[in-house]
């Protein structure tokens, strides 16, 4: 009797003492003990439970929600018991040009299971892998570049125009022609042959029905990062369950894209160990990073901070690494010329204005005989560059949250103390917002890039809020590429067409997330050759198509039907080409 009372009394003791342990330090602690306690709620929940911020993620509307909060509570706010959302140059000065290190979130960005420079947490290991690499993407290197001239003939004057041309024949009248996928292609063309030279990268642009197979399994996986990246923990036993969270097509697409990128290693090493290729030096990325994994071989051997990883796994390193850079680089610059586009579409003017800038230069990208200017010249082209920069502010491609960790034992953040190891991050969405910078911030203006817009000290705020490449260490390696390449893509085009629009449902929506797309994927528009415009067939649809942006087709509410709607479209074009 006496031995039973004393357990149950130990065991309500017991049971008090983990109550009132857990009360002190999920409630009373994360409420007003921690140091994070001072710093605004973005929730009532947020000190107790990560509910809150992982609801509104897969609901995807995290950048918007936090943007607004930000317009409220100031730059920084609590969104999760270790984590915190900040805004302002101060803070993401603090944080990424501090060089705070990534956290596990970015290990979903691993392929093949081995770390490329992307997942690669660490600063040490980071900065050694950056190093291979790092000078090729420079934009001295690029500008200067055999490679990217000769690459950028083929893609533009062989495959892009021919297509566009085709697609604007007289005989048949200006083509409906869904130019997001178009631009997908396009750049996935570029950044695959500067990886792995011409003949190893991809044709996207000429072979349709593989891009549109392509595309296909690279979408499907859009929708369904938030597991891994959020609750790995909970994948990972979900799997082992055999319960998977994401349905079975995204690993299924997810083994294709890996198998894809690994034959296009193996066939750009095979050409690598030919004479021919080895002359022909295009393969830029894949040659400086073998040459720089080599290096680290020879000098430092098994002593390496990358020995257990890319050095002991060499080729699945080398196609970790690449994979990660034609996906980095494919989609984000192909969403910027889909936005750019249907920008530009909407006002007839500006893109004449752009036309005369793009043709002043003596070596230009306009009929009968295109040549590819020089890259210094093209990018000191102010309505050009203003154009990009406008749309990478309203449309960055990676609009979301960049996490990282606060360093130990502590940190200040906006006047308050953060102890290591809390999740915090910036959105380029909202420093892109911010009023004062960017008075009217909702408004595609692309006039507040342009020289004598704005004062010295407006032009360098503006500069520093500047994010959809990031800063600090960590920032986008391919920046320059990516400007470049926008650069030479657009010139090509508004040099010789203009563009219309047919349909763009789905595009004022822009999707909400670290990455950023268009909702529905696609943008149908028209391109009207101007040579073929300054010569003028009987046939009447040779004139400029009036422009209700935001209503899809020309002014009529029409069925998406493609054949009809190229109908329509021919009737429907009744301004001059004085107009252009
Ligand atoms: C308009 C085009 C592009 C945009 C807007 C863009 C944006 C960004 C941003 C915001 C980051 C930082 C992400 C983070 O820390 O979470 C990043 C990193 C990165 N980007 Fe890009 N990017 C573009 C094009 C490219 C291209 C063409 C490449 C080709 C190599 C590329 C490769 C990378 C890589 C490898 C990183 C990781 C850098 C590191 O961790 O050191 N990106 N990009």
């Amino acid at each position: 009797m006496t031995m039973a009372l004393s357990t149950s009394v130990v065991t309500t003791v017991a049971a008090v003492t983990v109550f009132v342990f857990w009360v002190y330090q999920y409630v009373i602690h994360s409420a007003y003990l921690t140091p994070l306690a001072p710093v605004p709620k973005a929730h009532w929940s947020v000190p107790y439970s990560r509910l809150w911020i992982l609801a509104i993620r897969f609901r995807r509307t995290e950048n918007r929600t936090l943007h607004a909060l930000h317009q409220r509570l100031g730059p920084v706010i609590q969104v999760a018991p270790y984590e915190l959302s900040v805004d302002g140059v101060d803070c993401v000065r603090a944080v990424y040009v501090g060089g705070f290190e990534k956290p596990v979130w970015y290990s979903v960005f691993e392929n093949y299971g081995v770390p490329c420079m992307f997942s690669a947490r660490g600063s040490a290991e980071h900065s050694l892998r950056k190093r291979m690499i790092s000078n090729v993407y420079s934009k001295s290197f690029i500008q200067a570049s055999r490679a990217v001239s000769e690459h950028a003939s083929i893609i533009l004057l062989d495959r892009l125009l021919p297509t566009i041309r085709q697609s604007t024949t007289i005989q048949h009248g200006p083509q409906k022609l869904d130019v997001h996928s178009l631009f997908l292609a396009t750049t996935m063309d570029f950044i695959s042959s500067y990886v792995f030279g011409i003949d190893n990268g991809t044709n996207f642009i000429q072979q349709t029905g593989y891009r549109g197979h392509w595309l296909e399994l690279y979408q499907s996986r859009n929708d369904y990062g938030f597991y891994d990246q959020e609750l790995p923990a909970l994948t990972r036993l979900a799997r082992r369950l055999g319960i998977p969270l994401c349905p079975r097509f995204v690993d299924d697409a997810n083994a294709e894209l890996s198998q894809w990128c690994k034959e296009m290693c193996n066939s750009t090493l095979q050409s690598l160990s030919t004479p021919e290729g080895k002359t022909k030096a295009d393969a830029v990325v894949m040659s400086a990073l073998l040459g720089g994994l080599e290096k680290e071989r020879v000098i430092k051997g098994t002593s390496s901070l990358l020995y257990p990883t890319a050095l002991a796994h060499h080729s699945l390193s080398v196609a970790s690494e690449l994979f990660d850079h034609v996906l980095a680089g494919q989609e984000t610059a192909g969403v910027t010329l889909t936005y750019l586009t249907w920008r530009l579409s909407q006002s007839l003017p500006l893109q004449a204005e752009l036309r005369r800038e793009l043709l002043s230069l003596d070596q230009n990208l306009g009929y009968p005989s295109p040549i590819l200017p020089g890259a210094k010249k093209l990018d000191s082209l102010p309505l050009l560059h203003a154009v990009i920069m406008e749309t990478l502010r309203l449309h960055a491609p990676i609009p979301g949250a960049q996490p990282r960790q606060t360093p130990y034992p502590s940190c200040r953040l906006g006047g308050y103390t953060v102890p290591g190891g809390v999740r915090v991050a910036a959105m380029a969405y909202t420093l892109h917002r911010d009023e004062k910078a960017f008075p009217d911030p909702e408004h595609w203006d692309h006039t507040r890039w342009l020289p004598g817009y704005a004062n010295d000290d407006e032009r360098r705020a503006r500069q520093k809020l500047f994010w959809a490449f990031g800063s600090g260490g960590r920032m986008c390696i391919g920046s320059n590429f990516a400007m470049h390449e926008l650069k030479l893509i657009v010139a090509a085009i508004y040099s010789n067409f203009t563009s219309h629009i047919v349909d763009d449902e789905g595009v004022a929506e822009q999707t909400d997330g670290y990455t950023s797309r268009p909702a529905k994927e696609r943008l149908y528009g028209c391109l009207r050759n101007l040579r073929a415009l300054r010569f003028p067939s009987t046939d009447g649809y040779l004139a400029m198509i009036p422009l209700v942006p935001g209503h899809g087709y020309f002014g009529t509410h029409a069925a998406p039907d493609h054949q009809s709607s190229s109908l329509q479209l021919i009737k429907l074009c009744t301004t001059t080409i004085n107009t252009v």
